[in-house]
């Protein structure tokens, strides 16, 4: 295959760090601003600029996004944009949000997307689908502890698409610790942990405490290692349990924690050998998707096709859907190989 853009379309992929509110499309967005004309929103206010702050935005998609109707859109468009891509195998994460005016509760946000995917999985759209139910940790200890509830309720009833719990929201808001609590009650009761750690500089006690229960996956984790201001326990810790990281290039450089792309902290995991899974955050938000990661990812750092056929490959290792599904999975890669390397 000589075509860039189609090699890395066809790559098979695994997406495990995707709001589903950061990641609706234009042409979503489009949709959603003509049903709602009253709300006077141009679609400028929607995308971001390099060193923007992304809470702005955030506004205007919940804003935006606040029906079970416009979920179902929402999530089912979400779905078929990322198996359009070549994702085979997607985990979403939502917070879980209440709007009195339209008597949106937490509990019907969780059972529309639930549908969302089921819906797709109906109409054969070709990719496996799980959630895991966010905790947008400015909202404290008690929410906290109200969503893990939510998300045991859900995990038992929604046949295995509900997997587990994030942990997202304004890095610079709050403290681990007041979340430890419910954290813990979530892993105990079997749902596994993926958390926003080290998203910025600074939080070297909070990294370290949540890195105890321990995570089953990191976010980011930019601010791990101590050439950024990091420390080597900190890596010990991540290492010792094989804690995959959920990297998101464009999302960092975007955001401004991470000045280029060639400073991108996955050079520093991807030398080390460790589980490091390529994702977008937040597709929408930062204009990008699952395979223009992997070609950033490949001329930025000199992966051959067959190194970036193994990356997507051992993300299979990554995902929180049990055993079965990973073989599956498995399967279907060594089907598609001799497509892409013919
Ligand atoms: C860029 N880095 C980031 N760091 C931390 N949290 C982020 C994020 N990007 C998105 N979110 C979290 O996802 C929510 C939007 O999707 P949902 O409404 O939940 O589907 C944001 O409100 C924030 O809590
Ligand atoms: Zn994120």
């Amino acid at each position: 295959m000589d075509n860039d853009v189609a090699f890395y379309r066809e790559l098979p992929k695994v997406e495990l760090h995707a709001h589903l509110n950061g990641s609706v499309s234009f042409q979503t967005i489009e949709k959603l601003i003509s049903r709602k004309p009253h709300l006077n929103i141009e679609h400028s206010m929607t995308a971001i600029g390099k060193g923007q702050l992304r809470t702005l935005d955030e506004c205007v998609i919940h804003k935006l996004v606040d029906t079970e109707e416009d979920i179902l859109m929402v999530a089912t468009d979400v779905i078929r944009e990322f198996a359009a891509d070549g994702v085979k195998y997607l985990e979403l994460r939502s917070t879980p949000r209440e709007e009195k005016e339209t008597r949106l509760t937490k509990k019907s946000y969780v059972e529309t997307v639930i549908s969302a995917i089921q819906q797709c999985k109906n109409e054969g759209v070709d990719i496996d689908v799980r959630f895991l139910v966010a905790i947008d940790r400015r909202n404290g200890t008690e929410v906290a502890m109200e969503t893990v509830r939510l998300a045991e309720e859900f995990m038992l009833s929604s046949d295995g698409l509900v997997v587990g719990l994030d942990l997202s929201g304004d890095p610079t808001v709050g403290h681990g610790k007041d979340l430890l609590p419910a954290l813990q009650r979530a892993k105990n009761s079997g749902l596994k942990l993926s958390l926003h750690l080290s998203e910025v500089p600074s939080q070297l006690e909070e990294t370290d405490l949540l890195l105890n229960l321990p995570p089953d996956r990191i976010g980011h984790g930019t601010f791990l290692h101590p050439a950024v201001g990091g420390s080597q326990s900190l890596v010990d810790k991540v290492v010792k349990h094989n804690i995959p990281l959920e990297l998101c290039l464009t999302s960092n450089v975007k955001g401004s924690t991470v000045a280029r792309y060639s400073d991108h902290h996955f050079k520093y995991w991807y030398q080390l050998g460790h589980p490091s899974v390529l994702c977008t955050d937040d597709k929408g938000v930062f204009c990008t998707d699952l395979s223009q990661e992997y070609q950033l990812a490949a001329s930025t750092f000199g992966l051959s096709r067959a190194d970036v056929w193994k990356l997507s490959q051992q993300a299979i290792d990554c995902i929180f859907a049990p055993e079965a599904v990973k073989q599956q999975l498995k399967q279907k890669w060594n089907d598609l190989h001799p497509r892409l390397f013919k």
